[in-house]
């Protein structure tokens, strides 16, 4: 018999001890997530959720999944409930109920939210690309297809399209209370960026009222997130079904540790602060530490993992080669810059890669690399050759993703700025066209000859030798 699907009923019906302990149904959406995907579900939903324990408030969650109806599939007939496996050396399985509703292709709804006045904080968790941005000057692509059908009117479906024309929506209804975009994207300064983006688009749909109207009543705090959450598997499916006898489409699993840290700002919140989130005036040493150490190891090593046949970052830190190359990265090239500790933030980080069951695929870390290694690896080599170092491993990072986009030009499944890149016909014109790398990278000597040295170990040594090498010559 098939096993019943989780709802509230069904909940009540099998487990009403778990049903009694999720948030109710009866508070206001005072939150509006854009792209509610794996990361939003197990990350500030489940903030949100905790924060609604201790303090009770209209602070449901109203999402909005934009590149396929698989989220609004998973949790609408579930009533927004699902399951958030915590992974660790003690498992955890969580029950939320903060998420209300998702919206699919239906920017009617989303502008009606984004004009009520119960909606007071946006979130957002669109990847690198929804923001439509040319990374080299942060501004709006002004060619990009999706934006120029936004900007000719009609039902816009890019996140910057629909928050302007839900701003626009505000505006006209005479609301001036403050509203708060939260981005939780792994981008340097995501709210100043997204600020910007917004401006952009006001300029280019002709509207400076509004643009000025946005000025002075829509805040955008930057923020940084930490919490691994791969893709959820079928395996992860199955097993949360078989813990709660219903079958839970939503259900997502990560690591149980989670960091937020937001820029402060005037305006309502849910009580985050009394669930560890840290409001800060400046968020630019979290940031940092975050985007380099973290996400900097991971793209550093996503695509030498590939090339050595790998597929989770736990099945790399098994190696000794790939965890020397970790461990010496952060001692060596992208810790001690961030002050003390960088021994233990290597050993941090290797534990976290190494995390049981999490099963963090490379190919996934290892998607849009033209848009993620300029936060991650290009800024603190520029900060190494600044102070006269040489950023040896960083570059044998590059040059693994350099040997990967070559490897897969022809497969498909590239981006469109990877797959521009992956046929340039040498390294100096691939850096040259790379959006993303600085220009004083681009011609740096040092960088080139670094990059291509590594680029000739991987070809005629493989990946393994190159690696020992090149850990050995740094060490
Ligand atoms: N998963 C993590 O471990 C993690 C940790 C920290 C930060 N993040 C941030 O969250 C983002 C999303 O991660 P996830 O695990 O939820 O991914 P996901 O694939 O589960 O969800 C991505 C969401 O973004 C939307 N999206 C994708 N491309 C888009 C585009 N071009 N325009 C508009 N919307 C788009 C999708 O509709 C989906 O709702 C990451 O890219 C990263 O910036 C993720
Ligand atoms: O989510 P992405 O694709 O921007 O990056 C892949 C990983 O580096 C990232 O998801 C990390 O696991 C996460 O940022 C850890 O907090």
């Amino acid at each position: 018999m098939a096993v019943p699907r989780l709802s509230r009923r069904t909940l009540g019906e099998r487990r009403p001890e778990l049903l009694d302990s999720v948030q109710g149904d009866d508070i206001g959406a005072g939150i509006l997530h854009l792209g509610i995907g794996a990361f939003h579900r197990a990350h500030q939903a489940v903030l949100t959720e905790q924060a609604l324990l201790v303090e009770p408030g209209d602070w449901a969650i109203r999402g909005v999944s934009y590149r396929g109806p698989g989220a609004a599939d998973a949790l609408n007939p579930q009533d927004g409930l699902y399951t958030v496996v915590e992974r660790g050396a003690n498992e955890r399985f969580r029950m939320v109920g903060a998420v209300r509703e998702v919206l699919y292709q239906r920017p009617d709804d989303v502008r009606a939210t984004l004009a009520s006045s119960e909606c007071r904080i946006v979130t957002i968790t669109v990847t690198e690309a929804g923001y439509h941005h040319d990374p080299a000057t942060n501004r709006l692509r002004r060619d990009d297809p999706e934006l120029a059908a936004d900007l000719a009117g009609g039902s816009p479906r890019t996140v910057v399209g629909q928050l302007v024309d839900g701003l626009r929506a505000r505006r006209a209804r005479g609301d001036d209370a403050p509203i708060t975009v939260l981005s939780c994207d792994n981008l340097l300064f995501n709210g100043r960026l997204l600020a910007g983006l917004i401006q952009d688009f006001c300029g280019l749909a002709g509207d400076p009222a509004l643009a000025e109207w946005i000025r002075g009543h829509v805040s955008f705090p930057s923020t940084v997130v930490d919490q691994i959450v791969p893709a959820p598997t079928e395996d992860c499916l199955r097993e949360v079904e078989a813990r709660l006898g219903l079958a839970d489409h939503a259900a997502v699993a990560g690591e149980a540790y989670r960091q937020w840290v937001i820029e402060d700002f005037d305006g309502p919140r849910p009580a985050w602060d009394r669930v560890g989130v840290r409001f800060v005036s400046d968020i630019s040493a979290a940031q940092a530490r975050k985007l380099r150490l973290v996400n900097g190891t991971h793209s550093a090593v996503a695509y030498l993992g590939l090339l050595a046949d790998l597929e989770t970052t736990a099945d790399l830190v098994r190696e000794e080669e790939f965890a020397g190359y970790v461990q010496q990265l952060v001692r060596a090239e992208t810790g001690p810059s961030l002050g003390n500790g960088a021994g233990e933030e290597a050993e941090r980080i290797v534990r976290r890669l190494a995390t049981p069951r999490i099963g963090h695929r490379l190919a996934q870390i290892a998607g849009q690399g033209a848009r993620k290694l300029p936060q991650r690896l290009l800024e603190p080599a520029r900060d190494l050759l600044a102070a006269g170092r040489e950023p040896r491993l960083i570059c044998l990072g590059i040059a693994g993703w350099i040997s990967f986009l070559r490897g897969a030009k022809q497969s498909g499944e590239l981006d469109e700025d990877s797959r521009e890149l992956a046929t340039a016909p040498d390294l100096g014109r691939l850096l040259a066209a790379w959006r993303g790398c600085p220009e004083e990278l681009a011609e740096s000597r040092i960088f080139r000859e670094l990059i291509a040295d590594a680029l000739d170990g991987l070809r005629s040594d493989g990946v393994r030798a190159t690696v020992r090498r090149v850990v050995g010559e740094r060490s």
